[in-house]
């Protein structure tokens, strides 16, 4: 039997903590051999409190084989304590008259107290991912506020719109969604992504020569791909869960037990290249392999490519700018 692993999880009475800790605890995360011990976080509230209960008395209802243990706290250094992942998911949403640079600034103050407690509490090789909006912004503050942790270790998920584009490219080229390769999602987890299919590939042929048409690249892919968060709100009347889970569950697996050469996209702060500013957390294509990511390097930016590289890049700018005077 392998040692239980650690998985800690924000937000875990949420919807999208109901989609991911059943399938965290049945293996699918991490490997049908991989005992996990599930930590849940919470707001010190009556009803999350009830909520994370139910969810718990739920989990043990499964009686899954892999599940070695599960915490419920309102503490975050509870949650995080020893944490070899941390999925990052409660945040708060935007409420009623709400701007985006108020639901920012709440933001930053839970991610500054995580990012601060998973630097005192957790393993020091923890593996974050932040699917709690704004994803990118908020994975940097947590990074900034986790200096002795190792600023890789932080990253931002933007595998929710690399799974969507696949989806919308596999149905315009009539190919099979898992025979496709080679896609990538650059920048901000926001309607501003540039999701970029030029080196796309399905058996080995080029998808970009198969479906040769630039305007339905910029003004049905790209759009779409952007903008499909807001159409399931507006369809569901609920943000995407079970797919954002879904999303969280394929970056972890990949992260931890490899991509298989294949290129996935990770928000991971920038090492300068592409002309994308050292730190700025960024969508970028990674192959990974023995627990590591490694960016997938010099690929040619066409004129097009850089416009909306850097329109995306100006906006994640924005975000860090906008919270600079809450972070050291
Ligand atoms: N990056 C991505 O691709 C996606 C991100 N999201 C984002 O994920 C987040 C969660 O979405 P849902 O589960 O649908 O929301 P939800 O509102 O159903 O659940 C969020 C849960 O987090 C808890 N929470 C809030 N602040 C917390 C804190 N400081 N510590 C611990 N728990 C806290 C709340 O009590 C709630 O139970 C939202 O910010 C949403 O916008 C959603 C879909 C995709
Ligand atoms: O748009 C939202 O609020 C939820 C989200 O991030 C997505 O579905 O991509």
């Amino acid at each position: 039997m392998k040692t239980p692993v650690r998985v800690a999880v924000t937000g875990a009475a949420g919807q999208i903590g109901y989609s991911l800790l059943f399938r965290i605890a049945s293996g699918e995360m991490l490997g049908k051999d991989q005992p996990v011990i599930l930590q849940l976080l919470e707001l010190p509230l009556e009803k999350a409190q009830a909520a994370l209960k139910g969810v718990i008395m739920e989990l043990e209802d499964c009686a899954f084989p892999l599940l070695a243990g599960i915490v419920g706290t309102d503490d975050a250094e509870v949650a995080f304590k020893d944490a070899d992942i941390a999925l990052l998911v409660g945040a708060r949403p935007r409420g009623p008259g709400m701007e985006r640079k108020d639901l920012l600034l709440e933001n930053a103050k839970i991610f500054t107290a995580q990012g601060a407690a998973l630097n005192k509490v957790a393993s020091r090789n923890v593996k974050v991912l932040v699917v709690g909006n704004p994803a990118n912004t908020n994975a940097y503050i947590a990074m900034k506020s986790a200096p002795d942790l190792p600023a890789k270790n932080f990253t931002a998920m933007l595998r929710l719109d690399h799974n969507r584009a696949l989806s919308q490219l596999a149905a315009k080229a009539g190919v099979a969604v898992g025979d496709i390769e080679n896609l990538i999602v650059w920048g901000n987890h926001s309607p501003t992504m540039y999701p970029d299919y030029r080196f796309a590939k399905a058996g080995g042929a080029s998808l970009k020569d198969k479906i040769g048409d630039a305007d339905w690249n910029a003004n049905t892919f790209i759009p779409q791909v952007g903008k499909r968060g807001a159409a399931i709100i507006e369809a569901r009347g609920l943000s995407s869960a079970a797919s954002a889970a879904n999303a969280a569950i394929d970056h972890i697996r990949d992260w931890v037990l490899g991509s298989d050469g294949k290129w996935v996209t990770m928000g991971v702060p920038s090492d300068g290249s592409y002309g994308i500013p050292e730190g700025v957390m960024y969508g970028v294509p990674v192959i990974t392999a023995n627990g590591e990511y490694t960016r997938v390097e010099g690929l040619e930016i066409d004129e097009f490519s850089r416009k909306a590289m850097d329109k995306t890049l100006a906006e994640l700018e924005e975000e860090r700018a906008g919270v600079a005077h809450l972070l050291g």
